[in-house]
């Protein structure tokens, strides 16, 4: 729903001083789903107060589990109150979890009903791979336009899927489908992304017998039943890269706290490439700074390892400042560089292109999406409207607004907010001056 809030901020000053990082939204929401899996209570701590949890709870609750926030960040799930496996299409197009109950129900129930999903509009974001795969566990699965429905004759029973791509989501629904389901089942090129890995630890203290390789190859040996846990969101990177390129980018200097620096990878490598100084300053603090005259870059956004597509926003703007020509391919999502087109608007100079720019393998190899961006530096920016498209790009408007010299005005924060958290009081924490205004 549209938010009759904006965030005005009045940007041209260095942003300095202490954050902590929010747990991660991908994960978040993906353990109140493994919650579904056990057969007792689970408890979350360090859950962070966004948008895409309460989503995520409301659809809990509309299948009758009982979601309470026992604590602040804290949210206690009870499955055995479960009443029903439709999930009803007003959460029609809210965000990616309906897909994934879509999985995790099938052991519950034979007959499952889910709405479409949502999420960012940043490419097609088919959902094929998550309807073979329950499909290959045995299930029979219709698509409608109103959503998806998934039947079993029998229990699940273990499979060997080889994703086409290396999907999140896919690779999520794959682990909820195996750990119960009867016998062996392996997930050839798997996504290894850290909310994965942290996927994995849940289940596996639940009870799931899972075993991890050097590559993409995830083996499973179904269990019986699974229980509850508890467990700790980790910190998200996503966020923390953010704020680490608003610290640059603003030529402030800001010390996250609550964040694994192994979760940062090559963020913190590109960053340093660039002129952005990185101290760590203990097991899960980092100070970011900038360290002289920026460079520019050329980087692919790629699956884990490589450089997140949810970086992609906040860095391109930091590029914005950067003394040269960088470059930037965006391997994972068609449709994720519209933002940039809008940040001309402020005296950003970029420029949109449908060629691969890098040799990174790309899907999107002469399809004439406009996937790859040249961006030049360093621009000046000055203040302007902006209307958020989606919620990474958000991100980016802030940065770029708090760069900008002068007031400005940016609407659609309802995408911001569905992945980021407590903005204004945290961020004015960090000395930027910015206040949630009404504006309808
Ligand atoms: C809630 C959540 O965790 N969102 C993250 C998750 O999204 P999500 O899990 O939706 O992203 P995927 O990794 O599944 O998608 C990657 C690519 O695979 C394609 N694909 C995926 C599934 C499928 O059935 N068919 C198909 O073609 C997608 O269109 C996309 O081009 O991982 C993305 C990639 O790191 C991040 O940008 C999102 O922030
Ligand atoms: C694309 C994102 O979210 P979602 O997959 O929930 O749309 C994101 O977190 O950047």
């Amino acid at each position: 729903m549209k938010s009759p809030y904006a965030y005005r901020i009045e940007g041209g000053y260095p942003v300095k001083g202490e954050i902590n990082c929010l747990g991660a939204k991908n994960f978040a929401t993906k353990a109140m789903v493994a919650a579904l899996l056990g057969e007792t209570p689970t408890v979350l701590t360090n859950v962070p107060p966004i948008g895409d949890v309460d989503i995520t709870a409301e659809l809990l609750t509309s299948i009758g589990a009982t979601v309470e926030k026992t604590e602040s960040l804290e949210l206690r799930i009870d499955p055995t109150t479960i009443n029903t496996s439709t999930v009803p299409v007003p959460h029609s197009g809210s965000n990616r979890i309906p897909i994934l109950l879509l999985g995790a129900l099938l052991h519950r129930f034979p007959e499952v009903s889910v709405p479409v999903v949502g999420g960012c509009k940043i490419g097609a974001r088919a959902v094929d791979f998550h309807l073979e795969a329950i499909r290959k566990f045995g299930g029979i699965v219709e698509e409608g336009e109103d959503g998806y429905v998934a039947r079993r004759v029998k229990s699940l029973k273990g499979a060997y899927i080889e994703l086409p791509y290396p999907s999140v989501g896919a690779t999520e629904t794959c682990l909820y489908l195996s750990v119960l389901a009867e016998g062996r089942s392996v997930i050839a090129n798997a996504a290894v992304e850290p909310e994965i890995m942290e996927l994995i630890t849940m289940l596996r203290a639940m009870g799931a017998i899972i075993f991890t390789s050097s590559g993409r190859e995830i083996r499973i040996e179904g269990v019986p039943r699974l229980h509850g846990v508890n467990m700790r969101v980790f910190g998200d990177r996503i966020e923390a890269a953010s704020w680490a390129c608003l610290a640059c980018a603003s030529d402030g200097d800001v010390t996250i706290h609550g964040i694994r620096p192994d979760t940062l990878g090559n963020f913190l490598s590109y960053y340093q490439q660039i002129g952005g100084g990185v101290e760590l300053k203990g097991a899960e603090s980092i100070r970011f700074f900038r360290n002289g005259e920026l460079r520019p870059a050329v980087i692919e956004t790629d699956v884990y390892p490589g450089f997140s597509t949810d970086w992609q926003q906040p860095f391109a703007v930091l590029l914005t400042q950067a003394h040269g020509i960088s470059i930037m391919h965006e391997t994972v999502y068609e449709k994720r560089f519209g933002y940039l087109k809008d940040l001309a608007e402020l005296g950003a100079h970029t420029q949109l292109t449908t060629h691969c720019l890098g040799g990174t393998p790309c899907r999107f190899r002469d399809k004439n999406y406009e996937h790859s961006a040249i961006i030049m530096g360093p621009t000046p920016l000055t203040a302007a409207d902006l209307c958020i498209p989606d919620l990474r790009a958000g991100l980016a408007y802030v940065i770029a607004a708090a760069i900008a010299r002068g007031t400005t005005m940016i609407t659609g924060i309802e995408f911001l907010e569905r992945g980021y958290g407590d903005i204004v009081p945290r961020l004015t924490s960090l000395n930027l001056q910015i206040e949630r205004v009404q504006v309808s």
